[in-house]
């Protein structure tokens, strides 16, 4: 029997709507099931003011993310990939277009922006008071977050005693403990070193099945995005269109050094490569 789930859907206003005072319509929605999308991204343009007038960054961008789906997003710097994630995470509005969520996604970004004046349990604890859980409730979940990414004992340590690679991990489970679909992902381990990034791949790819949340992950790393998606999305610059899609069929674990993964990471290279000599790298 199809269940009635009532969801909160939020979508980005587009030119011309009135946004509420976050910036966001939020329309109270009831849907039979699950929501069809965890993110919808309809004709969407950006444009900045720039010295030159208008800068039109994105172009017409039509992408869809379904539910417990793992995208990533490619591209050559500056083409506009940290834009169209802000746009869905509703940190900014499309000059054209509508951007949609089925609720409010969760963010983590290169720098862990975690509080150092708190240890790494409490900044979790942080974002569970934030999503209204009650005080007695917080510190267990804070605990089972922790051992969720694989840092049972840590919740007492200070953020200048954990490593980039177990800051980044805190940083996770502080974005699962909003219990959002929808995981929004900005390079997030471009700072740290190949082999704790190559661990923390195994992480995210055990979580996301774990726990069968969406996933938008913008990457400018060829092999990161076929080691970790199900679907990689390859962004042109100047300005920013859907260049081409594939589809990442290799069953999990996954290498880099894997003849499957190799092959399309180098197929993929290659048409980055041709984006680049075609606009420039900006
Ligand atoms: N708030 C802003 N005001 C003006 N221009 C902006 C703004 N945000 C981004 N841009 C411009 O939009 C373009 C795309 O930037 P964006 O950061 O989205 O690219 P990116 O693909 O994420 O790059 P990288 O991989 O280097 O992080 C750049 O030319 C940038 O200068």
């Amino acid at each position: 029997m199809a269940t009635t789930t009532p969801i909160a859907e939020t979508r980005t206003a587009g030119q011309g709507e009135t946004p509420g005072a976050d910036g966001t319509v939020t329309a109270g929605k009831t849907v039979t099931a699950a929501a069809a999308h965890a993110a919808r991204i309809e004709h969407v343009s950006k444009s900045f003011a720039g010295p030159a007038g208008q800068q039109l960054v994105l172009d017409d961008i039509s992408l869809d993310v379904a539910p417990g789906e793992f995208v990533t997003l490619l591209g050559a710097s500056g083409c506009g990939k940290s834009t169209l994630l802000n746009l869905v995470a509703g940190l900014d509005r499309p000059t054209a277009g509508t951007v949609t969520t089925d609720g409010r996604p969760a963010l983590m970004f290169q720098e862990h922006a975690l509080f150092p004046w708190l240890s790494a349990g409490k900044n979790i604890e942080l974002a569970l008071k934030l999503r209204g859980v009650p005080k007695s409730e917080r510190r267990g979940k804070a605990e089972e977050l922790l051992e969720l990414v694989r840092l049972k004992g840590a919740y007492g340590k200070r953020v200048h005693e954990l490593s980039g690679g177990m800051r980044q991990r805190v940083a996770m489970a502080r974005a699962l403990a909003q219990e959002s679909q929808l995981l929004l992902m900005d390079e997030p381990f471009a700072a740290l070193d190949a082999i704790t990034r190559d661990v923390l791949h195994d992480e995210l790819t055990r979580i996301w099945r774990e726990t069968k949340l969406s996933v938008l992950f913008v990457t400018h790393n060829v092999g990161e995005a076929v080691r970790l998606a199900e679907r990689v999305v390859l962004l042109s610059s100047r300005p920013g269109r859907v260049a081409r899609e594939w589809t990442v069929g290799i069953p999990h674990p996954r290498r880099i050094e894997d003849t499957a993964v190799a092959e399309l990471s180098v197929e993929i290279t290659e048409e980055l490569r041709g984006e680049i000599r075609r606009h420039g790298q900006h």
